[in-house]
C-alpha cells in the first residue's frame, strides 16, 4: 500500500498563519513589529532564492525583514561589525545569516558573534548547550519542523527507534537530541556507518539528513516507516529541462511503497524551516519586548 505523503507545506501554511496572527498581537502590545535580520554574504543563486522566500514570509507574517546583502569579498572584520550593530538594534528581533558562507569568512567566528538571545536559527554555542542539557533555548529550525511533523503524525514517540542520517551541527546532531527527548531510542548514521542499510531497516523512524540525491534506498526501510527527507538535491537537467529536478536523500517513489508515511521534497520540511524560523524569530521578540509570549507559540 502507498504511503501517506506528510504534507510539510500545508503544515508550514497553518504555522505561518497562527504566528501571523501572534504577530498582530505583538504588534499591538509592544507598539512595534517583530523583525528578523537576514545577512547574505555573495552572490550564491540558491541562497538569494531562499533569503527572497524568506523576505516574503517575513512580510505575509506582520513581521519586519531586514535584508542585508552583502559583497562576496567581505571582511570578516566588516561582518563582525554588521552582526554587533544588529546586536545593537532595537528594532531587530531575530538574526540569521545565511551559511554557508564564503571560504574565507569563518563561519564559527560569526555564529559566536550573534547575541545568543537573538539566535534564531539555534547555532550559538549557547543555544546547542542548552539543547544539549535540556534547557529552554533556540532549537535549529529545520530539527524543530522535523519534530513537529512526526508530533502530528505519530504523537508520543516514547520507545520508538529513530535512525538519524547525518550528524551536522545544523540538522542531524539537534535532531537526534530532540528525539531522544522525546523518548526515542536514537541512532545516529554518518560516513563512517558500517552497513548503512541494516541500521536504517531497524528504525520506526528515519530521518535522512546526508545531501545525497535518492541515496536511502526502499529496501533499506523497514515495512511501515515513517520516513521524514531533509536532503535537497538538484539533478542534472533532463533532456529539455533548463534546471533540474529538486530530489530528497531518499528514493522517494519506491520508499513510498514500503513506508507508511514520508515528506516529498519538494513541499516537505523546507517549508517547515521557514516557517519555524518565524516562530523563533516571533518568541525572540516577544522575550525582547520582555512580554509573555501566547501559549502555543
Ligand atoms: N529542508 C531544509 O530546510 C534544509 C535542508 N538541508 C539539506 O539537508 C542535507 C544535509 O544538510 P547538512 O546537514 O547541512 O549537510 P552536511 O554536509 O553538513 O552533513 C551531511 C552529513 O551526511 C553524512 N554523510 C555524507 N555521506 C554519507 C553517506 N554516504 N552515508 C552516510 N552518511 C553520509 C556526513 O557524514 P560525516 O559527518 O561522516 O561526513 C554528514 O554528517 C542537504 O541536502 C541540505 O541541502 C539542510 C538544511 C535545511
Ligand atoms: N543560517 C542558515 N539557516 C538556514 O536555515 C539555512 C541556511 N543558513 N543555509 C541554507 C539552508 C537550506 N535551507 C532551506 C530552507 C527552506 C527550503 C525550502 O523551502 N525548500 C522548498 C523548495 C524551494 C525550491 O523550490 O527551491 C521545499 O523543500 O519545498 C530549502 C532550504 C535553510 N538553510
Amino acid at each position: 500500500m502507498a504511503a501517506d505523503r506528510i504534507d510539510g507545506k500545508a503544515f508550514a501554511e497553518g504555522l505561518r498563519t497562527r504566528v501571523g496572527g501572534w504577530a498582530s498581537d505583538f504588534e499591538g502590545a509592544a507598539g512595534r513589529k517583530a523583525g528578523l535580520a537576514v545577512v547574505l554574504v555573495g552572490e550564491d543563486p540558491a541562497s538569494q532564492v531562499y533569503v527572497r522566500s524568506k523576505g516574503k514570509a517575513v512580510a505575509a507574517a506582520n513581521m519586519n525583514g531586514f535584508e542585508h546583502h552583502l559583497p562576496a569579498d567581505t571582511s570578516q572584520e566588516d561582518l563582525l561589525a554588521l552582526v554587533e550593530r544588529l546586536n545593537a538594534d532595537d528594532a531587530v528581533d531575530g538574526i540569521l545569516v545565511q551559511l554557508p558562507l564564503p571560504d574565507h569568512l569563518d563561519d564559527q567566528a560569526v555564529i559566536a558573534a550573534i547575541d545568543p538571545d537573538k539566535d534564531v536559527d539555534g547555532f550559538h554555542v549557547a543555544n546547542a548547550g542548552r539543547l544539549a542539557v535540556g534547557q529552554t533555548g533556540f532549537v535549529p529550525c529545520t530539527p524543530l519542523g522535523c519534530m513537529m511533523l512526526l508530533a502530528d503524525r505519530l504523537g508520543d514517540l516514547s520507545g520508538l527507534e529513530a535512525v538519524v542520517i547525518g550528524r551536522s551541527n545544523i540538522v542531524g546532531k539537534p535532531m537526534a537530541q530532540l528525539l531522544l527527548d522525546a523518548n526515542a531510542t536514537v541512532t545516529i548514521a554518518h560516513s563512517r556507518t558500517k552497513d548503512l542499510p541494516s541500521v536504517v531497516r531497524r528504525a520506526d523512524i528515519v530521518v535522512a539528513a546526508v545531501g545525497r540525491a535518492e541515496m536511502i534506498k526502499a529496501d533499506w526501510l523497514k515495512p511501515g516507516a515513517t520516513v521524514i527527507d531533509v536532503g535537497i538535491n538538484r539533478l542534472p537537467p533532463a533532456d529539455g529541462e533548463e534546471r533540474g529536478r529538486l530530489v530528497g536523500d531518499v528514493d522517494y517513489g519506491p520508499a513510498s511503497e514500503i513506508a507508511s508515511a514520508i515528506t516529498p521534497v519538494p513541499g516537505g520540511v523546507g517549508p517547515m524551516t521557514i516557517a519555524v524560523l518565524l516562530r523563533n524569530t516571533l518568541v525572540a521578540a516577544y522575550a525582547h519586548a520582555g512580554l509573555d509570549a501566547p501559549e502555543g507559540l
